[in-house]
């Protein structure tokens, strides 16, 4: 299953097989990037958001070694060492494998890209790093707000904050029954959060029901000292052909 989801939050440089024109056809030859930057688009590995940069902080940092030191690393062919998380990588594309239809192939030809992956200037905006537990119960996200979302002065903007429970409650349910979408997000913002800090939230899976996943989701210090939001989330399982209507 995280396989599977991983090959769902895959890169961009693997659509390139199945892309029929360029992403961005050049209008004349002074355009065309030189042969050099061809390659690196064609051949470079994409960037793992959910790895440290140096805009992480102190409390980013310990939460992520903590986390990350009870977690699985991925290998290809080899036995899970059994440990209780794993991280999930994250691209700044949200597909990785075109399943055809003209509407879906013109949004993997376009500029459109992850939303919270989307400003790659490090420490700006949302920098995270989501794990999950192996049962699939829980997932915990260390969050860190950067300048540009801010809302009140100095505070994070309450829409940032409901993008973070929709990106950590909608990768969880993904990961239970890929692809959903978010049918209902309820939010309780009791305490404002710090521009700058680093919080966690925390998602668990509460039931099941057919096509429905309902989770819960808290947003805390990292000392877990101060409430900062509850939420309650509602996905429900799609098909494919949803997302292909247009
Ligand atoms: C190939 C794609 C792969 C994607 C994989 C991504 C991997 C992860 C990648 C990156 C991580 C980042 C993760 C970010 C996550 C963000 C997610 C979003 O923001 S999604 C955008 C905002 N949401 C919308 O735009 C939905 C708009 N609404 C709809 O499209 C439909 O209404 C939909 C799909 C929600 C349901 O439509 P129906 O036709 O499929 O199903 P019906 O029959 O209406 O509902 C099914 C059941 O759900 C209940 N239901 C539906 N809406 C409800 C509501 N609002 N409240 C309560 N119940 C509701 C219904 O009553 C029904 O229940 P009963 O089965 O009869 O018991």
């Amino acid at each position: 299953m995280a396989r599977n989801l991983a090959r769902i939050l895959g890169g961009c440089g693997s659509l390139v097989p199945f892309m029929k024109t360029p992403a961005c056809p050049p209008r004349n030859s002074s355009s065309i990037p030189p042969a050099r930057t061809l390659v690196q688009m064609l051949f470079s590995k994409s960037r793992d958001f959910s790895l440290p940069n140096s805009s992480w902080g102190e409390e980013m940092m310990r939460l992520y070694e903590f986390y990350n030191g009870q977690s699985d690393v991925e290998t290809e062919g080899e036995e899970n060492q059994g440990r209780e998380w794993k991280r999930l990588p994250s691209y700044n594309r949200s597909l990785k494998y075109a399943t055809g239809g003209v509407y879906l192939s013109k949004i993997i030809q376009s500029k459109a890209r992850l939303f919270t992956r989307n400003i790659r200037e490090p420490g700006a905006a949302f920098e995270y790093v989501l794990f999950i537990n192996k049962e699939k119960e829980r997932c915990v996200c260390v969050f860190q707000a950067g300048h540009l979302l801010e809302g009140p002065p100095g505070h994070v903007h309450g829409g940032a904050i409901a993008t973070m429970i929709d990106t950590v409650t909608g990768t969880h349910a993904s990961a239970i029954s890929a692809p959903v979408m978010t049918a209902n997000l309820n939010i309780d913002y009791r305490s404002p959060i710090p521009l700058g800090s680093t919080v966690l939230i925390e998602s668990t899976l509460e039931k099941t029901e057919g096509r429905k996943l309902y989770i819960s989701c808290k947003v805390t210090s990292t000392d877990g000292s101060k409430r900062h939001t509850d939420a309650t989330a509602l996905f429900v399982s799609i098909s494919v052909a949803h997302l292909l209507k247009g």
